[in-house]
């Protein structure tokens, strides 16, 4: 229906968006910036401005909101705890930038006048160790919602919204392909915890708790598939010129032995054979979730933008 009133979406073009920064100051360096984006990902000034302003504006406004609300349901019980952590979710395919926009908001969050403790989890951390992909026959599958440890991800965000201190969680390497034996992140009480990753809208068994449920805000990053497939392979043939050519890469080979052309055809077999079927088996299923979609164009610039109302 097109009166508007059916729909619990709004959707604003970039200028419209843009316009709602209002004084949210600019507080991030060229060369700051440089540090936050992901390989290959041209996030520029322009687009903190336009974009990652107006929504660190918005956030500002929910995390308010949303404290009030708890303590107003304190109060209800005669309770006076600290107050939960706000926690928001960022999904979107592999390659599509998740990890800049989480990089970003991360940096904008902190940077408030309230300077909130903000930390940044990465659902790659709950993948299983690839021994135990192998011995399941899985490990084509990495990212699909079985290749995660799903309940010790709800039990996670589950821990930090009741006031856990101080979690220790396993940590994903990209380097090495595989969780990092021994190693932790611990996650100390945050004031606002971002959680990144292509699964964080997945829905739960039936009867079971979704990391979703635990979400006071998500963002989905979207695109055209086709534009994904091509950042994805520009990447890769970035990642072959730096990170690969480390002798501790699992991809070690893509930048020593194995030839240009090859390298890139295992890339695009890579992303058809397990990329893009669970983006659109998996992932972009999950968008209308989301409480915004950034939509970007083909040179990775947000063009739209949805933010659901009800
Ligand atoms: N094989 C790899 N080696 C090193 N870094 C990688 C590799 N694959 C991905 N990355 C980096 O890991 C980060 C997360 O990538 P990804 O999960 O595809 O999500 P997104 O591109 O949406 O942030 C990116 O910054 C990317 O550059
Ligand atoms: C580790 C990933 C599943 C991303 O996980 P996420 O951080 O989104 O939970 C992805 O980067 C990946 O490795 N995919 C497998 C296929 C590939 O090598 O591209």
């Amino acid at each position: 229906m097109k009166n508007g009133l059916s729909t619990p979406y709004v959707e604003l073009d970039r200028p419209a968006w843009a316009a709602l920064r209002a004084a949210t100051p600019l507080s991030l360096t060229e060369s700051e910036l440089e540090a936050l984006r992901g390989t290959a990902d041209p996030t520029s000034l322009d687009e903190v401005r336009d974009i990652y302003l107006p929504l660190s504006r918005l956030l500002n406004l929910y995390v308010k909101a949303t404290r009030q609300r708890h303590s107003a349901v304190r109060g209800f019980l005669g309770e006076d705890d600290r107050p939960a952590p706000f926690i928001i979710g960022i999904a979107g395919s592999v390659a599509v930038g998740k990890s800049t926009t989480a990089r970003l908001l991360h940096r904008l969050l902190a940077q408030w006048p309230e300077h909130p403790n903000v930390e940044l989890v990465g659902t790659d951390n709950f993948l299983y160790p690839n021994a135990v992909l192998e011995q399941r026959g899985i490990m084509n599958r990495k990212g699909f919602p079985e290749s995660y440890d799903r309940r010790a991800l709800v039990r996670f965000v589950s821990e930090m919204k009741a006031g856990a201190a101080q979690l220790r969680i396993p940590v994903y390497s990209h380097l090495a392909y595989d969780i990092v034996p021994g190693a932790v992140q611990t996650v100390d009480r945050p004031d606002i915890l971002i959680v990144e990753g292509i699964n964080v809208l997945q829905p739960p068994p039936a009867n079971r708790l979704a990391v979703a449920d635990f979400f006071d805000f998500s963002i989905y990053v979207d695109a055209k598939t086709e534009h994904i497939r091509s950042w994805y392979l520009d990447r890769f043939s970035e990642l072959r010129r730096t990170a690969f050519s480390d002798p501790r890469s699992y991809f070690h080979d893509m930048a020593t032995t194995v030839p240009e052309d090859t390298a890139r055809e295992f890339a695009l077999q890579t992303w058809r054979g397990i990329n893009e079927v669970n983006l659109v088996d998996n992932i972009r299923p999950t968008r209308a979730r989301a409480t915004l979609v950034l939509y970007k164009g083909e040179d990775h610039q947000v063009r739209r933008v949805r933010l659901r109302k009800t």
